[in-house]
């Protein structure tokens, strides 16, 4: 059952209320958005995966308050978004856009703690730290176009993380970089989501990726949107590029993600959308 869009859960963090974006242009109404409920607790590592056009870029936006939905409500600790949280990150899949191409590493990482007001010193710690936690403790100085891609998406992801948000949103993050640089940033992402407790919502278009990055896996239907699956990814904890990709269950999992999502495109709607984590057998 699609839960009660006007009963916030007091328990997340994040809520999605019965969210609906319709944009308007030139050629008429677009409905992108129809009607999205679902919550993310503290703490949870959530993926969303849905056909082209599904909304995914959308319902970012909206729930990081760059854009108002034009019905619906989202939520961050009981609290109605209206514009862009303090408590919130986000991360595009762009990261050549979203560095500052005059500053060095450090000085983009520490950009948004000085927007802030963070004191120097306290400053100087968070970006010490988030630059040793993806890696790039060696090349403060360098500037982003002196890095590889996907270096330089660990100093947006850096960024991100200096600034300590509750929730971290991600929009496809790893699209623009090689197969091998994705799985370590993936695997990077397992580390510091784990050492931060950080609740991480990650848009991507892989399937794989979503089933082994998340414990939960949000499938959306195609355009106007809805949810067409919630699951739950019953996969051990601890992940590694090789054994949990060759475990039967992961198949599982990415067999059942790819049928739904065939699904989806063939317009098939969701008979009653799931929330908060069904089984998939
Ligand atoms: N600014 C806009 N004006 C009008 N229509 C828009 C606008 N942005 C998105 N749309 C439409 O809304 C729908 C959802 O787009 P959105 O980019 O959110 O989907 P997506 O799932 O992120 O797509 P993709 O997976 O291809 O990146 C699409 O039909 C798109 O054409």
């Amino acid at each position: 059952m699609q839960p009660d869009a006007t009963q916030a859960n007091t328990e997340a963090t994040l809520s999605v209320r019965g969210l609906k974006k319709v944009y308007q242009t030139d050629g008429g109404d677009v409905e992108a958005v129809r009607n999205l409920t679902f919550d993310l607790r503290a703490g949870e590592l959530a993926c969303l995966v849905g056909p082209s056009g599904s909304g995914k870029t959308t319902l970012l936006k909206c729930i990081s308050g760059l854009m108002a939905p034009t019905e619906g409500e989202v939520l961050l600790d009981g609290k109605r978004v209206t514009g862009p949280p303090k408590k919130m990150a986000v991360v595009f899949q762009e990261y050549g856009r979203s560095l500052f191409p005059w500053m060095r590493v450090r000085d983009n990482v520490e950009l948004p703690l000085k927007n802030q007001g963070v004191p120097k010193g306290e400053r100087d710690r968070l970006v010490d730290n988030a630059l040793e936690a993806v890696g790039l403790s060696h090349v403060p100085r360098s500037y982003p176009w002196q890095l590889s891609g996907g270096m330089q998406q660990r100093v947006a992801i850096a960024r991100a993380i200096a600034y300590q948000p509750e929730v971290l949103l991600m929009d496809e993050p790893f699209a623009a970089v090689d197969a091998q640089t994705r799985a370590d940033l993936e695997d990077l992402i397992r580390v510091v989501w784990k050492k931060l407790g950080v609740t991480v919502l990650f848009v991507t278009h892989d399937i794989d990726e979503s089933v082994y990055l998340g414990e939960r896996v949000i499938i959306l239907s195609s355009s106007p949107t809805v949810i067409q699956e919630d699951i739950q990814i019953d996969l051990p904890a601890d992940r590694d590029q090789l054994n949990t990709r060759s475990l039967p269950r992961f198949t599982e999992l990415r067999h059942h993600v790819y049928e739904q999502i065939q699904l989806a495109k063939k317009g098939h709607r969701p008979a009653a959308a799931t929330s908060g984590g069904a089984g998939t057998e």
